[in-house]
């Protein structure tokens, strides 16, 4: 007897897809007459699968499995990461790409929702079998990708580099320089400025406008922080300066604490050395290491996921002390999850407008790009502060009205635009 898979869309149990699907069930009822377009959510407009064979530098040749799917373009072209990660798989790919979708209509970016990845391990490859994959993924994609088309940008596991090789690929292929193809480049390729640290900032921004909301003064506040890159890293190091104590930080190589607060100035260039955190278990500065899973019965007032998905689980929201979760990471609690924080009234400010600042960064560098005209880093965070602000005023506000949670708040603001946007386009484009 076959067990044929009913339909690509058809999602496996507590995947970040199934997790997607049900928050877009969640927002339907708020839709009004929209609520007709419902289905063009819940289906990815295009998904295109890659082999991306390369040569290692023994001589071998390997081949690696890579995605890059287009949930939606009817507000413009596509938009969103690149993920390496060992774990990457078409479905993650498009709860990641739908999640694009709902954010940039969130903050009202001009894009739809994209998103890529490849399932590698980064750190297994050399600079230069990471530099020959990254330019055969970047040809592969090349048929759907492009500065009006659709927009890469990184995700966990790439960086500026590999979006210059992006950048570069994409550019000699055309045959002219593209500079507009890929955001988050470095400075010298046409990236701006405040683009690395922009996402964590955007953390920032939302929790001290929730925290002031409900009450909770930053200053002496104890922050915990899952995942130490790019978002999480640049997040701790905002909510220290605003005088918080960053009481515990868990990595891919464990987990460390310290209950009067680590010292960043000294850990964020151990983290840079030697690639996690671990290594800072015993420094004089005062943390000590302990188990992973540990880390969800600590004292704090703020939780920030900022590593994968599907980490706040039911069961570990019972041991969880935190008033407030700021989402960095896409897609990091379970819809049972989800409803086991509102019951014990933890407010959550969800990914699609918490991480929402390093894609409008990133709409900054492709205006900035198409203008050739570059705005100072003051510029850049100051617009960023305004935009984040009023998205989230306007989402707290659809929140109050209808009694719901900001997830599905955010989720009805965003939907609006893009059903509105699909049914002006009309169904027969
Ligand atoms: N980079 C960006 O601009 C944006 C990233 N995000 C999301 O933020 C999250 C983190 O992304 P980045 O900081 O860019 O990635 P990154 O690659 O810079 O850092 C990922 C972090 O997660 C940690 N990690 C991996 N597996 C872990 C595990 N099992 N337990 C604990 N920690 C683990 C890694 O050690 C690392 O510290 C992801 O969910 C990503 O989609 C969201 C918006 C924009
Ligand atoms: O900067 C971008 O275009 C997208 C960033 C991203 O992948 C995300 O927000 O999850």
């Amino acid at each position: 007897m076959s067990h044929a898979p009913l339909s690509y869309i058809h999602p496996s149990a507590h995947s970040p897809w199934s997790t997607y699907l049900s928050q877009v069930d969640r927002v339907l009822p708020y839709l009004g007459d929209l609520a007709r377009w419902g289905e063009t959510l819940k289906r990815p407009k295009r998904a295109l699968i890659v082999d991306v064979p390369i040569e290692m530098d023994d001589g071998s040749v390997r081949h690696f499995e890579g995605y890059r799917v287009q949930h939606n373009l009817s507000r413009g072209p596509g938009k969103g990461g690149v993920r390496y990660h060992p774990d990457v798989t078409l479905e993650e790919v498009m709860a990641l790409s739908a999640w694009m979708t709902v954010k940039n209509a969130a903050v009202n970016l001009p894009y739809g929702g994209a998103k890529g990845g490849i399932r590698v391990d980064p750190r297994s490859l050399s600079t230069k079998e990471l530099e020959r994959m990254t330019r055969r993924y970047t040809s592969e994609i090349g048929i759907i990708i492009g500065p009006n088309q659709d927009i890469p940008a990184p995700d966990v596991g790439t960086n500026p580099q590999i979006m210059a090789w992006m950048m570069d690929t994409y550019s000699m292929n055309i045959g002219g320089s593209a500079s507009g193809v890929v955001t988050g480049k470095p400075i010298h390729l046409g990236g701006s400025l405040g683009r690395v640290k922009a996402t964590g900032r955007g953390v920032f921004v939302t929790g001290r406008e929730a925290a002031r909301r409900i009450g909770l003064d930053l200053d002496g506040a104890k922050v915990m922080v899952q995942g130490f890159g790019n978002v999480g890293s640049a997040a701790a190091e905002l909510f220290g300066q605003a005088g918080a104590k960053i009481v515990a930080v868990q990595d891919h190589t464990g987990t460390i604490v310290n209950p009067k607060g680590l010292d960043l100035s000294e850990l964020l260039p151990l983290v840079k050395r030697q690639g996690g955190v671990a290594g800072f278990a015993g420094h004089p500065s005062g943390a000590e290491r302990i188990d992973d899973e540990a880390f969800w019965d600590l004292d704090c007032d703020v939780l920030i996921p900022a590593a994968l998905e599907g980490v706040i689980t039911p069961a570990r929201v019972e041991r969880l002390k935190a008033k407030l979760v700021l989402e960095g990471a896409n897609g990091p609690t379970l819809p049972e999850a989800d409803d086991a924080l509102a019951e014990r009234g933890v407010l959550v400010v969800p990914d699609v407008i918490c991480n929402a600042g390093g894609v409008t960064v990133s709409y900054f560098e492709w205006v900035q790009d198409f203008s050739s005209f570059f705005w100072s880093e003051d510029e850049i965070n100051l617009r960023l502060d305004k935009i984040m602000v009023d998205a989230l005023r306007r989402i707290w506000d659809t929140a109050d009205r209808y009694r719901i949670t900001l997830r599905t708040a955010t989720f009805a603001v965003a939907c609006e635009r893009i059903l509105m946007a699909r049914q002006e386009r009309g169904l027969y484009p």
